[in-house]
Order: C-alpha cells, then sequence, then structure tokens
C-alpha cells in the first residue's frame, strides 16, 4: 500500500476554514484527553495478537464466536497488564481492540454485573459483584420468552417458594415459557439473572430477577435440570451466542433472590418494593447507554460515506469537464450533510442522556422515585428515535457509496448490523416510543389542570395560536420554537383524539390505542426537538399544518437547506475528521484516512477466503461433469 493521501483529500484539508483538532478537543473533552486516546488506540495498532485477525466476515460462524472469546480474554489480560484503571482508557481500549466484534461478555458487564450492584442487598452485591468482576461468576440477563419480549409481565418463567426447603423452583411451564435471546447464554456464561413470576403462599407477586447458577463452576457443564442451546444464526452479533434456556423444577437458594427492593421471607411472606418497576432498572441504564451507541455507529458511516465521496470521482459535473467528486453532487450533499449535522446532535443528547440518568438514578437508589418516571420516558423516546433515525441514516451513507458500500470491505454493512438490533433489544422501539407518548399524555393533561410540568415538557402548555417569526436570517431561537410548536400541536392533536374516543364511550385502553400511531408521531416530533432546518424541510407538512409558517417563511426554509449544504461543502471531510476514528476503528476501505480506496479494495479483496484456491473443488465436482454430460448431449439446447 502506497502511504500517499490522496490528493483530493488532501485538497479538502487544506480548503477546509477551520482547524478539526480543535473541534476533536471538544468532542473528547481536551487536548490531554485527545493525546491519552491516541496514546491507547497505538498501543493497539502495534500489538501483533490484536492485528493478526482477518476481517470478521472472512469466519465462518463458529470462528467468529471462538475469535471473539480469545480476544476478549485477551483484552482482559492486557488491561491488567496495562494497568489502566480510569473507565476512559478501559473504554478507549476495548473499542480500539474490537471495534466491530461484540463481546460474548458484553452482557456480563454491561447488565449483569450492575444489575447485583443496584438490585441486590448491600449483602447479596459484597457476596457476588467481587465474583463477578473477577470473572469467577461469568453471567447475563435473561429476561425474554419464545412467547414474550415486550411484555414482560406476561412472562411465564416461574419461581415458586418452597419454605420446606427454603429454596425458589424456576420452572418453563409452556413452550413459549422457554427463556429465548438472551446473549451469552449458550455456551459463555455459568450464571444468569432470570426474571421470572414470583409465586409464594400460593399468591403470584410479579416478576422477579433471581441469580441463577446455569453451568459447573468445575467443568462448564450444563446444571442438571436445565436444557441450554444457541438460538441460530442472526443478522449480525454472530459473535455472540444468544440462547434459549429451559428449566426443568430448577431449584435455588431462598437468597439467590434479588431483594434490594422486594423480599420473601423465611416463612414466605413477601414484602413489597416501593415501586414495582425497581426491578426493571437494568433496561432503563442500558437504553441510556443506546443513545451513545446510536452516536457512534451513525457517526463511523458518516465518516466513511463522507470520506469516499470525496474521493470518488464520477460522471461529468460539467460537460467535458473532468469527473466529478460526488460529494460536488447537491443530491449527495443533501444525503450525507444532514447525517453529518444528526451524528453531531446524537452526541449532544448521548451526553445530556447520561447527565440527567446520573442524576435522577442516584435520587433513585437514595430513594427519592420523583424523577423515575421522566427518566423512564426520556430513556425509552431517545433510545427508540436515535436507533431508528441512525439505522436509517446509515443505510443512507451506505447506498451513497454505491456498489462498494455493499461490499464488507466498506465496513458499513457490519455497522448497520450490529447497531439494527437496538431498535429491537432493550425495548422495542414502537413500544419505548409509546412508552414517552404515554408520559406526554399525562403531562399534556396536566398541564392543561395548570399543573406545573418539569422543564423539558413545559413547551407542551405554550400558545398554539401564535403564528412564527422566522425571518432569512433563520434564527436559532425561531428555529427552536417552530420544533416546540410542531410537538406542542401535535401532542394536543393526538391528546384531543384519546378524549374524543372516550367521549364517544370507548374504554380507555381502546380510546388510548386508536390514538396511538397520531401519539407515535408526536413524540417523534418531541424527541426531535433537538436540531434544525433539514427536520423542518423535511417534515415540512406537519409545520405547515396549521398555517404555522406562511408562504414567504417555508420559501426561506427551502433556500436556507440548500445554501447550508453549500456553507457545509469546504468543511465536510474536516467535520467528520474530528471524530478522530482511527483507520483500524472504522475497518474501512472506503473511509481510510488516507483515500486510498482503490488500493485498499483491491489488497482486501485478493485475501478473501474464496481465492485460497484458484480453481473452486466444486469444478471437479460439479461443474466439469455438467459440461462433460451436456457436451454428449443430442439436444444442442442442452448445451446452451
Ligand atoms: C451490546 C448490546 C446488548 C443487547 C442487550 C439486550 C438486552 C435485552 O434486550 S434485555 C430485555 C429487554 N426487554 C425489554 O426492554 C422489555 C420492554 N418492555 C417493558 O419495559 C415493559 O413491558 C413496558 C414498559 C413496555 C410495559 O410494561 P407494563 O408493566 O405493561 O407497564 P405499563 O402498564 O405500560 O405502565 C405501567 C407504569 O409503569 C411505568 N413504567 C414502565 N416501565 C418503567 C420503567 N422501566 N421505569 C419506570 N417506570 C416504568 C409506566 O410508565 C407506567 O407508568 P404510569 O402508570 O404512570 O403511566
Ligand atoms: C440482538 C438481540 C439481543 C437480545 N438480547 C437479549 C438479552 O440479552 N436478554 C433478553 O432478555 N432479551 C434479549 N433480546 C430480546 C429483546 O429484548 C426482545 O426481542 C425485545 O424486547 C422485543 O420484544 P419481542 O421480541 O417480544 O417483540 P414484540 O413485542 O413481540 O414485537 C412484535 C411487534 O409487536 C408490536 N407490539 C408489541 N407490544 C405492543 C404494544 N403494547 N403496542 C403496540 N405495538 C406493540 C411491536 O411494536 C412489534 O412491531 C435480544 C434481542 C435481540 C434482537
Amino acid at each position: 500500500m502506497s502511504n500517499e493521501v490522496n490528493t483530493d483529500l488532501l485538497k479538502e484539508r487544506s480548503t477546509a476554514t477551520f482547524d478539526a483538532e480543535r473541534l476533536t478537543e471538544f468532542i473528547y473533552k481536551g487536548p490531554e484527553k485527545v493525546k491519552r486516546k491516541r496514546q491507547i488506540q497505538n498501543i493497539v495498532l502495534q500489538d501483533k495478537f490484536l492485528q493478526s485477525f482477518k476481517p470478521t466476515e472472512f469466519y465462518d460462524r463458529d470462528g467468529q464466536y471462538n475469535n471473539a472469546v480469545r480476544r476478549q480474554i485477551y483484552i482482559m489480560d492486557r488491561l491488567e497488564e496495562l494497568g489502566f484503571r480510569s473507565e476512559t482508557d478501559r473504554l478507549n481500549f476495548r473499542e480500539a481492540a474490537a471495534p466491530v466484534e461484540l463481546s460474548p461478555f458484553g452482557l456480563h458487564s454491561g447488565m449483569f454485573v450492575p444489575t447485583l450492584e443496584r438490585q441486590g442487598t448491600p449483602e447479596q452485591s459484597r457476596k457476588w459483584v467481587p465474583l463477578g468482576k473477577s470473572f469467577k461468576m461469568i453471567g447475563t440477563y435473561a429476561q425474554t420468552e419464545l412467547g414474550h419480549g415486550t411484555f414482560i409481565r406476561g412472562l411465564e418463567t416461574t419461581a415458586t417458594f418452597d419454605p420446606e426447603t427454603q429454596e425458589f423452583i424456576l420452572d418453563s411451564p409452556t413452550l413459549s415459557s422457554i427463556k429465548y435471546w438472551p446473549g451469552n447464554v449458550a455456551k459463555t456464561v455459568n450464571h444468569c439473572l432470570v426474571m421470572a413470576q414470583l409465586y409464594t403462599q400460593g399468591k403470584c407477586h410479579g416478576t422477579h430477577l433471581f441469580l441463577v447458577q446455569v453451568r459447573s463452576m468445575e467443568d462448564h457443564t450444563i446444571m442438571p435440570g436445565l436444557e441450554i442451546g444457541d438460538i441460530g444464526p442472526k443478522l449480525g452479533f454472530d459473535g455472540v451466542d444468544n440462547g434459549f434456556m429451559k428449566f426443568n423444577k430448577y431449584r435455588i437458594p431462598r437468597m439467590n433472590m434479588l431483594m434490594r427492593y422486594a423480599k420473601v421471607l423465611e416463612n414466605g411472606d413477601y414484602i413489597k418494593p416501593k415501586n414495582a418497576k425497581l426491578t426493571y432498572g437494568a433496561m432503563v441504564m442500558v437504553r441510556v447507554w443506546i443513545v451513545m451507541d446510536a452516536f457512534k455507529a451513525l457517526s463511523r458511516a458518516t465518516v466513511i460515506a463522507v470520506r469516499y465521496s470525496a474521493v470518488r470521482r464520477q460522471s461529468e459535473l460539467r460537460p467535458g469537464g473532468e469527473e466529478a467528486q460526488v460529494i460536488d453532487y447537491q443530491t449527495q450533499q443533501y444525503k450525507l450533510f444532514p447525517l453529518l449535522a444528526t451524528s453531531y446532535a446524537f452526541l449532544l443528547a448521548a451526553e445530556g442522556m447520561s447527565q440527567i440518568y446520573a442524576k435522577i438514578s442516584s435520587d433513585i437508589e437514595r430513594g427519592n422515585l420523583e424523577d423515575m418516571p421522566q427518566l423512564h420516558a426520556l430513556a425509552c423516546g431517545l433510545k427508540a428515535f436515535c436507533t431508528w433515525v441512525g439505522c436509517e441514516g446509515i443505510e443512507v451513507c451506505r447506498m451513497s457509496c454505491g456498489g462498494h458500500g455493499y461490499s464488507h470491505a466498506s465496513g458499513i454493512p457490519k455497522i448497520y448490523a450490529n447497531i439494527v438490533g437496538a431498535c429491537t433489544y432493550e425495548g422495542e422501539n414502537t413500544v419505548m416510543m409509546l412508552q414517552t407518548a404515554r408520559y406526554l399524555s399525562k403531562s399534556y393533561f396536566r398541564g392543561q389542570r395548570g399543573e406545573s410540568l418539569p422543564e423539558l415538557i413545559q413547551y407542551l402548555t405554550i400558545d398554539l395560536n401564535v403564528k412564527s417569526t422566522l425571518g432569512e436570517d433563520c434564527s436559532f431561537e425561531s428555529l427552536v420554537a417552530a420544533y416546540s410548536h410542531r410537538a406542542a400541536r401535535m401532542v394536543a392533536t393526538a391528546c384531543k383524539l384519546q378524549n374524543a374516543n372516550k367521549q364517544k364511550g370507548m374504554p380507555s385502553h381502546d380510546a388510548w390505542n386508536k390514538s396511538t400511531v397520531p401519539f407515535i408521531a408526536a413524540t417523534k416530533a418531541h424527541c426531535h426537538l433537538l436540531y434544525a432546518v433539514y427536520g423542518i424541510v423535511e417534515n415540512m407538512g406537519e409545520f405547515m399544518q396549521d398555517g404555522y409558517f406562511n408562504q414567504d417563511q417555508i420559501s426561506i426554509l427551502n433556500r436556507k437547506v440548500l445554501a447550508l449544504l453549500e456553507d457545509i461543502r469546504p468543511n465536510a471531510v474536516a467535520l467528520v475528521d474530528a471524530f478522530d476514528y482511527p483507520d483500524h476503528l472504522l475497518q474501512s476501505c472506503l473511509g481510510r484516512y488516507d483515500g486510498q480506496v482503490y488500493e485498499a479494495l483491491y489488497e482486501n479483496s485478493k485475501s478473501s477466503p474464496l481465492n485460497n484456491t484458484d480453481i473452486h473443488s466444486s469444478y471437479y465436482n460439479y461443474i466439469r461433469p455438467m459440461m462433460q454430460k451436456r457436451s454428449k448431449s443430442k439436444d444442442i439446447s442442452a448445451k446452451l
């Protein structure tokens, strides 16, 4: 590979009107943090073992899982050797060492250990968390079943208390109750946190979490009374062993129920929690993290597509002139530049969401549940919005790279396959949006009654008769006012429909269900209250419905969005460079920093396993016999 930088990329970087390094420092919170991040990324780049893997798509499923395990255990050992203590250092190392290969221990660190910490009693946490952190106990979060994922209250796995033996008896009473999907259950973990319906003294008290040993700590064999297996290949997550698990009257000690919020006493008495939804805390935490995941996925795809668009020359923009950089086509800019803006918006939304989560979850830990509904609504809405919009955007990035975008060598299919699952896991997006919609509906009616509302939703009470003051300058204030107006009006419209349904005599659940489509649109508008002009132009109908904008203002906005494309054009490459993703993290022949795309594609293709032999065995086994047979045939058409 040559080490020159593509001349078009060189020109793009030299004509940028700002220093990308300053923006990188803003993104990563200062020059020292940037320097440290790069140091750690370079340690990975120099690491022979970590650089010894071929791209994941060159391995079969067994190989991908085996590599994922090897890689992650190597990473754990290296982190110990390097003595990285700060979470940022460890995260930077992990992300560089496994940029697209998901970890078979992801749920152990991401849900199992944090849930033991947050949902166990102090004694339980003291006993189990060190075992989890030292990987003596390797666990996952097993909630979803064949028949239920969304409707947790409908889960069928039972945990029945036996006061004689001071044990819970776990059982999968029906086919649909078999645990199905939990990550790392099939081959990796030896423990699970199992969500099950708790029965004691003949009464069901709803779903609770239980710590269950599923494999022997001696030889990893499956514990008697359990059936465990892999669910099979999926759209992505190939290195992750999502599994199924069936309980057959499987006994665990009473003290294996996580009892921080709810308890079962020795005599079988049930002590209920302050709020039944405290058990759902792990899911809220992961939804908050998924907002950052959506930013990382969309920004990486945007880096690849924008750099490639600067390098790719195709067709004549000026008749007889040289072939144009595709980034100079207005249509290509209209595809990609809004995604660049969206990536930055998601970064800010993710950071804001994490700060709100940190504050409210610490209040909840201290017993103050006042803001729990707001946290739930925000986490549901942003998780759904950012993954939906992010995945749509990643697909636009892929298609904007033409044929090469469809190749794994572009890096984009892996980004998409890994993040698109997030539209489903940790709460199916529509269902999550409806949770937020429920919160908006209740808040709207509280606002109508003159009650005070939390700051984030006070816009619901604005005067909807006001028209826009937007002028040629498209001021920030006028844009925020437009988004607030649109969302407030759409929430009011959905709530009025819900009310009208009730007035017609519908029971409240029907009145709700028959207004959920406008509520989803209103909730998306609520979440969209993040970034500007493009969003208005793309959703103009919703902004115009009550004449909020006049014709002149609509023309201003249409002109503005095209003018913004021209404003961004000279800085597009610098704006993606600022995300500072090194090549080995992007894993993309199209998004390389040096722009040497064709050489990289050619080298990558030559390493494809199918090229290990010049003539494939199928020629000898099938093609040659077919040709020989047809060459003897009298029937000329068979020869064709
Ligand atoms: C690297 C990637 C790894 C991938 C990891 C993936 C891991 C997983 O997928 S684990 C499994 C994830 N599963 C889910 O997220 C299931 C989603 N379903 C749910 O959360 C619930 O069933 C839900 C919320 C949809 C409905 O629950 P349900 O009990 O019917 O509640 P519902 O009747 O709608 O509401 C009851 C009240 O509880 C509130 N509530 C519900 N959930 C929560 C919560 N988590 N926190 C606070 N309040 C809540 C509602 O807002 C409502 O409040 P109000 O009455 O004031 O309006
Ligand atoms: C990659 C991946 C990893 C996963 N990892 C785990 C894991 O580690 N542990 C675990 O426990 N689970 C895991 N899951 C399961 C995941 O959490 C569930 O699939 C998810 O919660 C969705 O539930 P469901 O499959 O029942 O979908 P369903 O709810 O059956 O969705 C089907 C359709 O029904 C609609 N629907 C459902 N309820 C309503 C409603 N009330 N109103 C309107 N529409 C509705 C949905 O919008 C959707 O369109 C994973 C899933 C995936 C894809």
